[in-house]
């Protein structure tokens, strides 16, 4: 019947029909059906969003902090994403894939904007692209919604300029501040936004803002009545270790299973239990003879040859 690839605990939701598009998102929204949406950065995570049913998976800049060391979003580069999204792209058949406009890839113009928006398309198999902020992000997103690729926007805690937002600190806690979280919101979906993100803002605001939505708004840190959730891959599974936002429920403890893992295959090396027989290749007893023999006459001629 299917072949969609399965989780292999066989505590999956009921199979889906095919690929997840903005149109299945809007039913999705209207039925009142949870969207879920987890973060991947390579090939084996966007498989595990595969087989768990995710309905959206997006390539996060937070790539930058999860996958590859730096203390902020700031630093990844275009040409970072593009590696990480198309990984992504081979390891999924059916989420929605949508890239991360990093930081410097967006801001300056509207065409810079739309150009790097056609590269997460063509180059890595994007079917969307996400920008933060309101403001000038509001055209950027217009511009490249205009130039064919579907646009998430992300409002509230925006941590590519988390520098002007006092850090990684929950957003819209003033009347002020979530009245600009609210406008900001309006003026992306009124640009043609078909998702928006709410990151880090008190339940009860998102709960205010909610019944002028309407497009699905996907939250992290943002309460419960969201159309959705979205969580780093690294953060549910427990990769990392250290400190996770506030928001992080953490569902598995990996990196545990990981450094248990690679901690016996050290000692097995060590005590030489590593390899077994099993991980060994044999040879055919005659072809050995004949091995043996021909080194034997190698050794001979090398010794002719340099004396001794
Ligand atoms: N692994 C990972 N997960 C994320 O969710 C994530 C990243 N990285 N990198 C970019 C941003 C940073 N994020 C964060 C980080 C911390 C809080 C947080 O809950 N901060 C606390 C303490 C703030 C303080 O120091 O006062 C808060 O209560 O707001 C929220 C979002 C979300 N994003
Ligand atoms: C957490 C999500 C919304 C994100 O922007 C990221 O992972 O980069
Ligand atoms: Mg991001």
């Amino acid at each position: 019947m299917s072949t969609r690839p399965r989780a292999d605990d066989g505590a999956e939701r009921a199979p889906r029909r095919g690929k997840v598009t903005l149109p299945e998102l809007a039913r999705m929204k209207a039925a009142g059906e949870p969207i879920a949406m987890v973060t991947a950065y390579d090939y084996p995570s966007a498989c595990v969003a595969e087989a768990a049913g995710v309905d959206i998976v997006l390539v996060g800049d937070s790539a930058a902090m999860t996958v590859l060391g730096y203390d902020s979003t700031v630093p990844v580069s275009m040409t970072e994403m593009l590696v990480l999204a198309a990984a992504c792209r081979r390891g999924l058949r059916t989420p929605l894939l949508v890239g991360d406009l990093p930081f410097g890839s967006y801001e300056r113009s509207d065409e810079q904007a739309v150009e790097n928006a056609h590269r997460f398309v063509k180059e890595a198999g994007c079917d969307a692209v996400k920008l933060e902020r309101g403001g000038t992000s509001v055209d950027r997103a217009r511009a490249i919604v205009r130039s064919g690729v579907p646009v998430m926007g992300h409002v509230g805690l925006t941590p590519q300029t988390a520098s002007q937002l006092g850090g990684f600190k929950a957003q819209g806690r003033t009347a002020a501040s979530a009245a600009r979280i609210a406008e900001d919101a309006l003026a992306l979906q009124e640009a043609g936004c078909f998702a928006i993100v709410f990151e880090a803002i008190p339940a009860a605001v998102t709960e205010l803002i909610m019944p002028a939505m309407e497009v699905p708004v996907i939250g992290i840190g943002a309460g419960p009545a969201t159309d959705g959730q979205v969580l780093v891959f690294h953060d549910l599974l427990g990769v990392l270790g250290g400190r996770t936002p506030k928001f992080v429920k953490p569902y598995a403890n990996v990196r545990e299973q990981m450094v248990a893992g690679v901690a016996a295959y050290v000692r097995e090396v060590r005590t030489r239990a590593f390899p077994g027989p099993e991980h060994t290749y044999g040879i055919d007893p005659e072809e050995l003879t004949a091995v043996r023999q021909r080194l034997a006459e190698l050794r001979e001629e090398r010794r002719q040859r340099v004396g001794v």
